[in-house]
C-alpha cells in the first residue's frame, strides 16, 4: 500500500517536469527542423551540386553539365540588378577548377592527396615532379631510398585524414613490405610503369581498341602504325587545313556581322571535315555552300543544337540556358531529315547525326565513368543497365560514319595504309569490309582530332574576344605575312609561315595554359614509382607547410589523377596564373618569373610521357593556321563583353581582360568545352 501510494505519488512529481521536457524537446526540434530546412532551402543548389558529386550517378539523373552552368546567369544578374559592380565574380565551384586549393589544404607532398574510393587508392597530382615521374612510368627506383624506411608514403597518405582509415592501414601494410620485395616488383613489371588500364575501360564502348584505349603489347603495336601512317606524309597537311579555313571563311561570310555565332558548333564542323579529309583523303567532306546556307535558316528560329551555330541577339539568352537534352532531341530529327533532303551523298547525310551523337556519347560517358555500373562487370553493365541501351543507340551513327569513313578512304590514305597493316588488320571478320579494329581506330582518330582543336580554338577565340587589344597584336604580326607579295596564293597560310608568327604561337600556347582541354589524365601504377623529395628550399614549396623531407613512393595499383589544369595555374608555377598574358612565353623577363617554363611536367597540354598527344604535330599545324586565317579576316567580338565595355562608358578596346566576362563553367565529356556554347560575333575586317 504504501509502496503503491509511494508509486502514485512519484508519478505526480514527476508529471510536469517530463512535459515540460517533452515540450522543450518538441521545441527544439522544430527549431532545428525550421533552421536546416531554410538552410538547405537557401542551399539546396550547393547542396544538390553536392549531393551527386558524392553519390553513384545511378541515384540521380545525371545532368551533365556538371561543372556548374551558373555562369550565364550570374552575368545577366550582373548586368542588370547589380548594376555591374567591379566586383570578381566568385568562382563557381568544379571539381577541376576547386582541385588545387583543396591539395593545398591537404598538405601532402608535392600537395599530392590520397583518396580512397572504394577499394580503390587514389593519388591527385597537380605538381610537375610527381606529374612527369608518374606520366614518364619511371619514377625513381625505390632501390635508391636511402632513408632505410619510406617516411614518404605514410606521409602522403595521412593527409587524408580520419575519414580514410583503411588507406592508413594500407601504408602501414606498404611500410612493412621488404625493401627486396619491393625491387622486385619494380623491376620485374612492365617497362613503362603504367598504364590506362582500367581507368579509361568506360570508354571501351566508344573507342574499342582503339589507340586511345588499347593496351599494353596491342597498344604499342597500334600506337606504331598509327603514328607511321598519320604523321610519315604531313606534306599535304597545310593544303588540308587551309582548304578547310577556306570552308570556314565561306560560311562566315554568309554571316550578318550582328548576328550571333556558337563559335563551338561552327568550329566542331570546321574540324570534323578537315579530320575526315586527312585520314581519308576523300573530299567529300568539303564546304558546301548550300549546306551553310540552310543551316543559318533554320538556326536563327530555333536554339543553338550541337550542329547549329547562329542565332540572333534576341534570342540568346534564352537558348543559352536551353537544356542540353531538348535541344539535342529536336534537332537530331530536324538536321537528319534536312541533311538526308539536301545531301545524296551517305558520309554528307550522316555528318549532323555523327555530330550530335558524339556531343551526347561524351556525357554518357562521363555519367558512365561517375556511377555504379562502372564497379559492377561488364556484362552486368551491357545486360542490365539502361545507360547502356542509350549509348548503343548514340553509338549507331557514330560506327556508321567511322565505317564510311573507312570505305570511303583512297589509296594511300593513313585509313587505308592501315587497314593493310597487321596491327589493324587482324581476324577475318569484317563488316561491310572492315575489321573492328580498323572501325576502333577511325572512330578514335575522328574524335581525338576533332573535338581538342575545336575546343582548343573556341577557347582561344573566347580570350581573344575579351581582349580585343591582344586580338589586334595578333593581326598586326599575321597581316603583313599572309598578304605579302611572296605568298603564291590569297590568304594561304604555310607552315613557313606560322613560324614567323611568334606572338600567334605565344596566345595559343597561354590559351592552353589556361584551358587545357583534356583537364586531367589518368594512370595506374604497374609498379612502385618512387618520387624524389621534396626540396623544401625550392621557391615553388610553400614556406607555411611542413614538407616531407624524405622519398615519396607511391605503391603499385594507385591510380594517379594528373591534373593539367591544377598544373597550369599553380600559383608556385607561373606568374599571375590567373592571366591571360601571352608575353610570358615572349618577354624574357616575364619568362623568369615562371617557373613552370622551365620545369619538365608543369606545362603539358598534351600530356607527356609514352602515351601523350599522338596527334601534337598535326594540332600544331591546325591550330595556328586556323587562328591565323579567323583572324586576318575577321574581327572576334564578345556580345556580353562589349555591353559591359558600353555601359561602363569606357573603351572596349581596353586591354585588360574583365573578370565577369570570363567563362569558367565548363562543360565535361571527353574534353572542356564551355556550357552551352560561345557566343560571339564576327566583324569582317577592312580590306
Ligand atoms: C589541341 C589539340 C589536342 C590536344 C590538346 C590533345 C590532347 C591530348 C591529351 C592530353 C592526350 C592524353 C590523353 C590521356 O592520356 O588520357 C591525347 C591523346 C591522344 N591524342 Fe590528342 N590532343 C589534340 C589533338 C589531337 C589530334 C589532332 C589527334 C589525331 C588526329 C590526336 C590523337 C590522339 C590520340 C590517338 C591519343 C591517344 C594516344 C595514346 O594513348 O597512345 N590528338 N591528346
Amino acid at each position: 500500500m504504501t509502496n503503491s501510494k509511494l508509486h502514485i505519488d512519484t508519478t505526480c512529481a514527476q508529471h510536469p517536469s517530463a512535459i515540460n521536457m517533452l515540450q522543450t524537446s518538441i521545441a527544439s526540434l522544430i527549431a532545428i527542423l525550421v533552421c536546416s530546412s531554410t538552410y538547405i532551402w537557401f542551399k539546396r543548389r550547393y547542396l544538390k551540386h553536392h549531393l551527386e558529386s558524392i553519390m553513384p550517378t545511378v541515384l540521380w539523373t545525371p545532368r551533365f553539365i556538371n561543372y556548374t552552368s551558373q555562369d550565364e546567369d550570374s552575368f545577366q544578374r550582373h548586368l542588370t540588378e547589380d548594376g555591374l559592380q567591379n566586383k570578381r565574380q566568385k568562382m563557381p565551384s568544379s571539381s577541376i577548377t576547386n582541385i588545387l586549393p583543396k591539395m593545398e589544404r591537404l598538405n601532402g607532398p608535392y600537395g599530392m592527396y590520397a583518396t580512397v574510393y572504394g577499394l580503390t587508392k587514389v593519388v591527385h597530382v597537380g605538381h610537375p615532379v610527381p606529374a612527369r615521374e608518374i606520366l614518364n612510368g619511371m619514377g625513381r627506383s625505390t632501390t635508391t631510398v636511402d632513408h632505410g624506411q619510406n617516411v614518404g608514403v605514410c606521409k602522403l597518405f595521412s593527409c587524408i585524414g580520419r575519414p580514410f582509415r583503411c588507406m592508413q592501414s594500407w601504408t602501414r601494410t606498404e611500410k612493412n613490405r621488404s625493401s627486396n620485395e619491393r625491387r622486385r616488383s619494380s623491376t620485374l613489371i612492365d617497362a613503362t610503369g603504367t598504364t590506362k588500364n582500367p581507368a579509361y575501360d568506360h570508354f571501351k564502348n566508344f573507342s574499342g581498341d582503339g589507340v586511345f584505349t588499347a593496351n599494353s603489347s596491342d597498344w604499342k603495336a597500334k600506337r606504331a602504325s598509327v603514328l607511321h601512317c598519320l604523321l610519315g606524309n604531313m606534306n599535304e597537311l597545310e593544303n588540308e587545313v587551309n582548304k578547310s579555313a577556306d570552308g570556314l571563311m565561306h560560311e562566315l561570310k554568309e554571316i550578318q556581322s550582328d548576328e550571333i555565332v556558337n563559335v563551338v558548333t561552327l568550329l566542331q564542323r570546321c574540324t570534323i571535315g578537315l579530320i575526315y579529309r586527312i585520314i581519308t583523303h576523300d573530299d567529300a567532306l568539303l564546304f558546301d555552300r548550300d549546306t551553310a546556307k540552310d543551316d543559318r535558316c533554320s538556326s536563327t528560329v530555333r536554339s543553338p543544337s550541337p550542329r547549329s551555330s547562329v542565332t540572333s541577339l534576341a534570342s540568346m539568352g534564352k537558348s543559352e540556358t536551353t537544356s542540353d537534352s531538348e535541344s539535342s532531341s529536336n534537332s537530331h530529327f530536324d538536321d537528319g531529315h534536312r541533311a538526308t533532303k539536301l545531301n545524296t551523298n551517305p558520309i554528307k547525310a550522316l555528318l549532323p547525326q555523327y555530330l550530335d551523337s558524339v556531343t551526347q556519347i561524351r556525357m554518357i560517358i562521363l555519367a558512365q565513368s561517375r556511377s555504379i555500373w562502372y564497379l559492377l562487370p561488364r556484362w552486368f553493365y551491357r545486360l542490365f543497365s539502361p545507360m547502356y541501351r542509350e549509348e548503343e543507340a548514340v553509338m549507331g551513327p557514330i560506327r556508321a560514319f567511322a565505317r564510311l569513313a573507312c570505305q570511303n578512304a583512297k589509296s594511300g590514305s593513313p585509313l587505308d595504309l592501315l587497314s593493310k597493316r597487321t596491327s589493324h588488320n587482324r581476324g577475318a571478320s569484317k563488316i561491310d569490309g572492315v575489321t573492328k579494329d580498323l572501325l576502333d581506330e577511325a572512330i578514335t582518330l575522328l574524335f581525338a582530332g576533332q573535338d581538342t582543336s575545336a575546343a582548343t580554338l573556341s577557347w582561344t577565340l573566347h580570350l581573344l574576344s575579351l581582349d580585343p587589344e591582344r586580338q589586334q597584336r595578333v593581326v598586326d604580326e599575321v597581316r603583313p605575312i599572309i598578304e605579302s607579295d611572296d605568298n603564291p596564293e590569297v590568304d594561304f597560310v604555310s607552315k613557313t609561315m606560322i613560324a614567323q608568327m611568334p606572338y600567334l604561337d605565344a596566345v595559343i600556347k597561354e590559351s592552353m595554359r589556361l584551358y587545357p582541354v583534356a583537364p586531367f589524365v589518368v594512370r595506374k601504377l604497374t609498379t612502385d614509382i618512387t618520387i624524389p623529395r621534396e626540396d623544401i628550399s625550392t621557391e615553388m614549396t610553400c614556406p607555411s607547410q611542413v614538407k616531407v623531407v624524405s622519398d615519396t613512393t607511391i605503391p603499385e595499383s594507385t591510380f594517379a589523377c594528373i591534373w593539367i589544369y591544377a598544373l597550369h595555374r599553380n600559383p608556385k608555377l607561373w606568374h599571375l596564373p590567373e592571366e591571360f598574358l601571352p608575353e610570358r612565353w615572349l618577354d624574357p623577363e616575364l619568362r623568369e618569373k615562371d617557373a613552370g617554363q622551365e620545369e619538365p611536367g608543369a606545362y603539358i597540354p598534351f600530356a607527356m610521357g609514352p602515351r601523350n598527344c599522338l596527334g601534337r604535330p598535326l594540332a600544331q599545324v591546325i591550330l595556328r593556321v586556323l587562328l591565323a586565317r579567323i583572324l586576318n579576316r575577321y574581327s572576334v567580338v564578345d556580345p556580353r563583353h562589349e555591353a559591359l565595355a558600353l555601359s561602363r562608358n569606357k573603351n572596349s578596346t581596353d586591354s585588360e581582360i574583365d573578370s565577369k566576362c570570363l567563362r569558367k563553367d565548363m562543360q565535361a565529356g571527353f574534353t572542356v568545352l564551355p556550357s552551352n556554347g560561345l557566343m560571339l560575333r564576327f566583324v569582317e575586317r577592312a580590306e
